[in-house]
């Protein structure tokens, strides 16, 4: 996204459908169909292909989330997304390495439990948008006081399709509480299991948004996906 400063990047950023382009959870189809030599270059086209159709649906936020791609591959992927996502205004993100962020110049990191400490990355990256995870109320008043910029609270449904260590689903009382606990200060989006059928319930229970994996990366139709969650959401709320 092109803004001027962090703080812009965050108020002008769409966060109804965040959508995370992982390779993973692409179909031997699509990635059979891509162009490219190798299988890997047929996977990264596919991803492609996946989020250019999901941002003209609609989706605000891209993460890259590859656990497979060595970080040379990383950085050349996250150059290709983010020059994407200026195209259209939208927010890029890379999942867990902010070594990775800053080497291909994405908006933004997304820290897990696993990665580097919120209040660390913000010290030698002041100038990303910083994204965490959390699962709990008291752990999201945390890391927002450590300087998080919006948070990516779940798995609120099964998601241990897409993510082997996923929590078991919270439920979306979860986001009422993790709401209720940081107020209005960031955006929140919820994760896990997200789909047409439940996301306006992840938006009424407080969420700003959906991130969500395979309701878009293995879909028939990306665009449409995209364009029925962002329906599904509603109308974005101030934050
Ligand atoms: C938006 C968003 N929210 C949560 C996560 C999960 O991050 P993490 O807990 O570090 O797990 P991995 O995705 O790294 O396996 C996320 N990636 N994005
Ligand atoms: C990365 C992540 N973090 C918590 S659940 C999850 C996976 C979400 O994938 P899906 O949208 O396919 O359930
Ligand atoms: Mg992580």
């Amino acid at each position: 996204m092109k803004a001027t400063s962090r703080r812009d990047k965050i108020e002008r950023t769409d966060w109804r459908v965040y959508l995370i382009a992982d390779p993973s959870a692409l179909s031997a189809e699509r990635v059979g169909a891509a162009a490219g030599q190798t299988d890997k270059d047929r996977r990264f086209s596919a991803i492609l292909d996946v989020v250019r159709a999901a941002l003209r649906g609609g989706a605000g936020v891209v993460q890259l989330r590859d656990k497979s791609a060595t970080s040379r591959e990383l950085v050349e992927y996250g150059r290709a997304l983010q020059d994407v996502c200026d195209g259209f205004g939208a927010l890029f993100v890379v999942n867990d390495r902010i070594d990775v962020a800053l080497a291909c110049g994405a908006d933004g990191v997304h820290l897990g439990p696993k990665d580097i400490e919120v209040s660390e990355a913000r010290r030698i990256a002041p100038r990303l948008v910083i994204g965490a995870s959390s699962g709990d109320a008291e752990g999201a008043r945390a890391l927002v006081e450590g300087g998080a910029d919006y948070l990516g609270v779940g798995a609120v449904y099964e998601a241990r399709a897409s993510k082997a260590d996923a929590s078991a689903p919270r439920g979306p009382g979860v986001l009422a509480e993790v709401r209720g606990a940081i107020g209005e200060s960031v955006p929140m989006v919820g994760i896990g299991g997200v789909n047409v059928q439940n996301a306006a319930q992840v938006a009424a229970h407080g969420a700003s948004g959906v991130a969500v994996i395979r309701e878009i990366v293995a879909a028939d139709e990306p665009e449409l996906a995209a364009r029925g969650l962002l329906q599904a959401v509603g109308p974005a709320r101030e934050i």
